[in-house]
């Protein structure tokens, strides 16, 4: 059974009053926690319906969170949910059997119950999560109940929703993208002639659609698992000689004395120490256990390309930096100017906003070490989910 998963980004997040998919739930966008989860599930492939306006945002947070071999594509969506869904589907492979449709909106979807959802669907031509109704519910009419339906049978939808793929299709080609009754999947196979099978889902799986539900998300978070604030420090020191490039955070500073950092890498002494801040925040040890200086792989290499490696380590270990102090310590060459482009490359390639990196320089006075060399000191604030 190939598995195409959807996940709807395009709303406009009109009664939340922001773009709900890529605001920062306790420090992760929200958009991430969805598609995490169906990385780890079964499914084969992931679409994603993003909005014009959030496509960009989308696809930078896919490209420097998702680290996965699972095809991720993002599309455009369209001007009502169903109209996003009906989108995506007809992206799917060709060799999609079953579609499953989740709300971006809805964060806490486990792997567990979109891979049953996604095989009772296979099963039964289509099928979704929900929960059973808690309280009793009236239908009314003119402010008046004129009914009291028996609780036994009202289940809450929630999302995934899956369908075979041809059926969805098909249904779609027959219904119409405006019709009212369309609120979610599970009504576009009823009113196709499918019923869908239910799969009890979790009251966690709330949908983020006003503010009080972010209140309540941050909540849930807590409960399954509150996130974990470490810090972490590292230093390192390289010796200043002619004639090679000063690389400082991924940034050439050009010098007239042509000084350069020795080391077996590019040497770029405060991005070495940003690494062992970030692997002392994760418990994973140092830079010299990663890239040891007895392997030819690391000649030359870019520091940078070794942060990335690094932050794909602490992702390994759902660790996220949330800011990084750095300072250098250095008599020459002045380094005043280029803190600014040293802000910016960090913050990229740990996909924070430049407000929450710092880089600083400072000299010992002639008193220390950076009369002949450049030391570093770093700082940095790792949180920890799961
Ligand atoms: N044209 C649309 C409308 C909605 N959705 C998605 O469908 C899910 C459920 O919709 P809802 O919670 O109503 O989100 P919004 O449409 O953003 O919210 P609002 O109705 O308050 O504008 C969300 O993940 C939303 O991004 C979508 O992909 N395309
Ligand atoms: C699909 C859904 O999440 C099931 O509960 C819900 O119907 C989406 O509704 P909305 O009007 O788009 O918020």
């Amino acid at each position: 059974m190939f598995t195409s998963a959807i996940i709807l980004a395009a709303g406009s997040g009109r009664r939340m009053g922001f773009d709900k998919m890529t605001a920062r739930l306790c420090g992760k966008a929200v958009i991430l926690y969805s598609i995490e989860r169906f990385v780890e599930s079964d499914a084969d492939e992931i679409i994603i319906a993003a909005s014009e306006d959030n496509t960009d945002k989308i696809r930078e947070l896919v490209s420097e969170n998702i680290h996965t071999d699972k095809p991720i594509k993002i599309i455009t969506g369209g001007a009502t949910r169903f109209e996003s869904a009906v989108k995506a589907v007809r992206q799917t492979s060709c060799e999609c059997d079953v579609v499953s449709v989740h709300d971006g909106a809805r964060p806490f979807v486990t792997a567990k119950t979109a891979d049953k959802v996604a095989l009772e669907a296979f099963r039964h031509g289509a099928a979704l999560a929900a929960v059973r109704a808690k309280d009793t519910v009236k239908i009314c009419n003119d402010g008046v109940v004129t009914a009291t339906p028996d609780r036994s049978g009202l289940w809450l939808a929630q999302t995934p929703q899956a369908a075979r793929k041809a059926d969805y299709l098909a249904a779609a080609e027959k219904l119409d993208v405006n019709d009212a009754r369309i609120t979610d999947d599970a009504s576009v196979m009823e009113l196709y002639g499918i019923k869908p099978f239910i799969v009890e889902g979790s009251y966690d799986n709330i949908k983020l659609t006003t503010k009080e539900d972010i209140a309540m998300a941050e909540y849930i978070i807590g409960k399954t698992g509150a996130p974990k604030l470490c810090v972490g420090h590292g230093y390192d020191v390289h010796r200043l000689v002619e004639g090679r490039k000063l690389i400082l955070c991924g940034v050439e500073v050009p010098n007239k004395d042509n000084l350069g950092l020795l080391g077996h890498s590019d040497a770029d002494v405060a991005v070495h120490a940003l690494m062992d801040a970030m692997l002392g925040a994760a418990a994973l040890g140092d830079i010299g256990r990663h890239f040891p200086d007895s392997d030819s792989r690391y000649k030359g290499i870019s520091s940078m390309k070794l942060l990335e490696h690094v932050r794909k380590l602490l992702d390994g270990k759902n660790a996220h930096v949330t800011n990084a102090d750095i300072t250098i310590v250095a008599e020459k060459p002045k380094l005043a100017k280029f803190i600014p482009d040293m802000q910016r490359s960090i913050a990229a390639a740990l996909g924070l906003d430049t407000d929450d990196v710092n880089v600083k320089a400072t000299t010992e006075e002639g008193l220390g070490i950076a009369e002949d060399g450049i030391a570093a000191h770093a700082v940095c604030m790792v949180e920890k989910i799961g």
